[in-house]
């Protein structure tokens, strides 16, 4: 039977797996999976256990709407999560730490923590967990907490007051009044302890997780990640400070104000910390390093020094405690590495496509990772066999879709360097057609998406509409070594653009290129080079923009959630150089902007407030070029709910098909 051509129902209708958490045997795997639907508007997420051994994956939960962060406890005998549920006539109004028995039978919710569980990690002893909640540090013991909670959750009163230099992070405002506590729960019990209360410890404001601290084998320490400084910007340094349990005695184990440290792992025998440390202040384009330090304090040691990869968290040490495992970008791809210590050498253990999380345990390894033919899987990595993937999810759904082909090319960019080009086939490719091209210029600008499916930017789906795809890893991208990706500092922009532009001549030299139909669209950083190429590319190059959330002047940029950044990326503060800045920003050339530019953004992202996709969009109206606004009042900078993104792509393709003069008229 023919395939059906991929589409942006279909890409909804895929099963969205997430980390995995092995039971200590490691026969069994837990995971989280996100099921959409499109009808509803809305998803729900459930919890399902696999064997690592064979057989088919079982649906642990189904009542919870959002059931999240599975993790086996470590005698196995439970699986913890958080979940905002209604349980026992109590409908919780935070989300709360629950557990279920990995045979099944009913969830249950764990003690109640009025200001929400954020993150947690078992102690070995099964019995306690240590979890992140949002507390106000000035009040004592968990009563006052709930109470205070419940007056500011009544107020009528919906201003939002700060002093705080970081106050939003991406889509949310920091919570008022709040900082990110480590609290313990004893299961016995459902009691809370707040391990910082009354001291100025605190975690990362910005999206605090389960890799943020760790708890030692005996469990009679924690370590966390912590910022010293009273500011708590953005780009903070974080230091590692270490609690112990029973003293309640806080110690220094690593603290540098030119390092920011991070994802703090115990080794299996307690004596030694692993943890990520970027040297920002050499500059702050410095890769995450591991680093490994004793416990106890003194020297640290950046063990992968030599190793110009960035690498990131989580780590996992190995048994044996000579080896560290964590996922690391190469070359548009991210695998799953081994960090030997003693011979400071890092080889791959598992190679992605995207690996996006991983979990071992008793010799058994599972990974999560997708390619651009595939949505994340996950598979098992048993000593002495071939990798066995444990589910098939999606294969009867994505096996209906003819997909093209793709492939990775190098070009020659700016500075003479060979650089990245990832290309994308329409299904049914035929090289003596011509075929309209697509280039999706990535967002970062320091990130590397190649052979990776995505669920915005879905390479297969968009050449699946005819086009031929191309995504350029351009200068200033990560994953080709720190000189490359530093190569833009301040000048942004500039490099950038020749290597588009260089792909583009690529493409043009292509028999099955039909030079009248070439696009370029972009998200976040890329709608910061649509934008700018507007200002910079002779018009009819490019038959049409798309701008999805893009930066467009850098000035005005200053009210996102990064603006810490901003000086060190373009070279200056816009009150002390603002040529300078402006010479990075697209809206000082707007007089020069002529190509047909549909604008998208939404109101909920703060890292690119969505001024700048008005402002841009206004400008092209002012200057009677032809545009087209594309505005969500609920969406953030990655458009998360389906019938938006649905319209997301209709608009998309609608804006380009109205821009495409169609194949050349046979003579
Ligand atoms: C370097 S500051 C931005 C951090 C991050 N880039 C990672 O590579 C990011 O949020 N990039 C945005 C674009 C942006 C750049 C500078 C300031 C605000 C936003 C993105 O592409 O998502």
């Amino acid at each position: 039977m023919a395939k059906k051509k991929f589409n942006i129902d279909a890409l909804w209708k895929v099963e969205r797996l997430g980390a995995p958490s092995l039971c200590p045997d490691g026969a069994q795997a837990v995971c989280a999976l996100s099921r959409y639907d499109m009808a509803e508007n809305k998803g729900q997420t459930s919890l399902w256990l696999l064997s690592t051994l064979g057989g088919q994956p079982r649906a642990l939960t189904h009542a919870g709407e959002k059931d999240a962060q599975p993790r086996f406890s470590p005698r196995g005998d439970l699986i913890g999560f958080v979940a905002k549920r209604e349980q026992e006539g109590r409908k919780d109004d935070e989300p709360q730490f629950y557990v279920i028995p990995p045979d099944g039978g009913e969830a249950r919710r764990v003690g109640h923590v009025a200001t929400g569980v954020e993150a947690f990690k078992w102690f070995p002893d099964g019995k306690r967990v240590a979890l992140i909640s949002w507390v106000r540090p000035e009040l004592k013991g968990a009563a006052a907490q709930a109470k205070a909670h419940k007056a500011f959750k009544a107020r009528k009163e919906t201003g939002y007051a700060t002093s705080e230099a970081t106050y939003r992070y991406w889509d949310h405002f920091i919570p008022q009044g709040r900082v990110p506590h480590l609290l313990v729960l004893d299961l016995s019990t459902g009691k809370t302890t707040d391990l910082f209360e009354g001291t100025a410890y605190e975690l990362t404001r910005c999206d605090p997780d389960a890799h943020a601290f760790d708890i030692s084998p005996d469990g009679r320490r924690i370590v966390f990640a912590q910022d010293p400084s009273p500011l708590k910007p953005v780009d903070a340094r974080l230091a590692l400070t270490e609690i112990d349990l029973r003293s309640r005695r806080f110690t220094e184990v690593a603290r540098d104000p030119e390092w920011d440290f991070g994802h703090p792992r115990y080794s299996p025998d307690g004596d030694h910390v692993a943890f990520t440390a970027s040297h920002q202040g050499r500059k702050h384009t410095m890769p995450r390093q591991l680093a490994v330090c004793p416990r106890s304090g003194g020297r640290w040691d950046v063990v992968s020094a030599e190793w110009d990869h960035e690498v990131d968290g989580p780590l996992h040490w190995e048994e044996d405690g000579q080896a560290v495992l964590f996922i690391a970008e190469q070359r548009g791809r991210s695998h799953l590495w081994r960090f030997d210590l003693p011979d400071r050498r890092a080889e791959i253990v598992v190679e992605g496509g995207t690996l996006s999380s991983f979990d071992k345990t008793a010799g058994t390894l599972v990974t999560l990772g997708d390619t651009a033919d595939h949505p994340s899987r996950l598979h098992a990595h048993l000593p002495g066999e071939a990798p066995r993937r444990i589910e098939s999810f999606n294969d009867a759904l994505l096996g209906g879709y003819a997909f093209g082909a793709h492939e990775e090319r190098w070009i020659t960019g700016a500075l003479g360097d060979k650089v990245q080009m990832w290309v994308f086939y329409p299904p049914g490719f035929d090289k003596k057609k011509k075929y309209p091209v697509l280039h999706t210029i990535h967002g970062g600008p320091h990130t590397a998406p190649g052979d990776h499916w995505h669920y915005r930017w879905n390479y297969k789906l968009f050449a699946s509409q005819g086009y031929v795809v191309i995504n350029v890893n351009y200068h200033g991208s990560s994953s080709f070594g720190n000189a490359f990706l530093d190569s833009i500092t301040h000048r942004w922009g500039e490099l950038e653009l020749q290597d588009i532009e260089a792909a583009t001549d690529w493409v043009l030299k292509q028999p099955w290129a039909d030079r009248r139909r070439v696009f370029a669209t972009g998200g976040s950083y890329g709608g910061y080079m649509v934008a700018w190429m507007n200002g910079h590319v002779k018009p009819g190059r490019y038959a049409a923009y798309v701008c999805h959330a893009g930066c467009y002047d850098w000035t005005a940029m200053f009210a996102d959630d990064a603006y810490a950044w901003h000086a060190k990326e373009l070279g200056a503060w816009y009150w002390n150089d603002q040529a300078k800045v402006n010479a990075q920003s697209p809206h000082a050339f707007a007089g020069a902007m002529k190509t047909p530019t549909l604008v998208i953004h939404g109101a909920l992202d703060y890292r690119v407030p969505d001024q700048q996709g008005l402002a841009y969009y206004n400008t092209l109206k002012a200057l009677g070029v032809e545009a087209r606004l594309l505005w969500f009042p609920d969406e953030n900078h990655w458009i998360l709910k389906p019938r938006n993104s649905k319209l997301w792509h209709e608009e998309f393709f609608g804006w380009l098909a109205a821009h495409d003069p169609g194949p050349k008229k046979k003579a």
